[in-house]
């Protein structure tokens, strides 16, 4: 269970970004939060993904809290989320080929012999031929690079996905694969997601439950405004 109860975060502590917000993404559930531009949103998510350290709040993860983010977070628990971000080219070393972009997090933690392997098999499931792999991002276009900053989210099997507009940028072709690829990746490992994203029709036809930031502010847990569970991919 992922639980953000109560946080308040942001970047100056006079005036937080978030307030009292609350949130709980339930093992293999999949949650849309909806809101407003400039609300908080991604800076929630980024607490949730042990990204940014709240001001105040607990946020436990499988009933234990959350004591330490960013790189002094126990490794176990930061590789536990994989994290997609709205603009993959700030969130790409622009340096690195596709092949390492997605194989970093496996060098990271020491998990080299691995990488041939995983790569060609999440190369695959996200659609990236081996030419695209040999590229580096100003070589590629938004979405095969949003593809590849895809399977780098996927490449250590988290347990939480935290996927922030992560298809906002993109034609409706390319996020339907992509929303495809992380419902496959759910159905076969009970992964949970928290999607965070301004596009209710796609949210609302891709996850369990979609939750609006005013609720989310307000209530003590995400549990407001449930949505009926989709009925086809978008
Ligand atoms: N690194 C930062 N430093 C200072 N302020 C920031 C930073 N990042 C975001 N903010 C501010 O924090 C507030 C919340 O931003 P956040 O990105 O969390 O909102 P959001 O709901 O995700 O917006 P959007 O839907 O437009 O992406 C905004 O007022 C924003 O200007």
């Amino acid at each position: 269970m992922l639980e953000l109860r109560a946080i308040t975060a942001g970047y100056d502590r006079r005036a937080p970004a978030v307030r009292d917000a609350s949130l709980t993404v339930a093992p293999g559930e999949a949650v849309g939060l909806l809101g407003p531009s400039g609300c908080g949103k991604s800076t929630l998510a980024r607490v949730a993904a042990l990204l940014h350290r709240p001001d105040a709040g607990t946020l436990l993860l499988d009933g234990t809290p959350v004591r330490r983010w960013r790189h002094r977070a126990p490794r176990e628990k930061r590789t536990a989320f994989g994290v997609v971000f709205q603009q993959p080219r700030l969130s790409a070393d622009p340096r690195l080929r596709l092949t390492d972009l997605i194989a970093e997090p496996l060098r990271a933690t020491g998990r080299r012999e691995a990488v041939p392997e995983r790569v060609a098999e999440l190369a695959g499931t996200v659609g990236l031929t081996p030419d695209l792999l040999t590229r580096r991002p100003h070589e590629v276009s938004d979405g095969q690079l949003q593809r590849a900053c895809l399977a780098r989210a996927l490449v250590l099997r988290p347990r939480w996905l935290i996927c922030d507009e992560m298809t906002a940028m993109l034609d409706a072709s390319t996020t339907a694969a992509l929303v495809a690829v992380v419902e496959d990746y759910r159905a076969s490992t009970g992964a949970g997601l928290l999607a965070v994203g301004h596009d209710q029709t796609l949210l609302h036809r891709w996850c369990d439950r979609t939750v609006h930031w005013d609720t989310v502010t307000s209530a003590p847990t995400g549990a407001a405004r449930p949505q009926p569970k989709r009925m086809s991919r978008p």
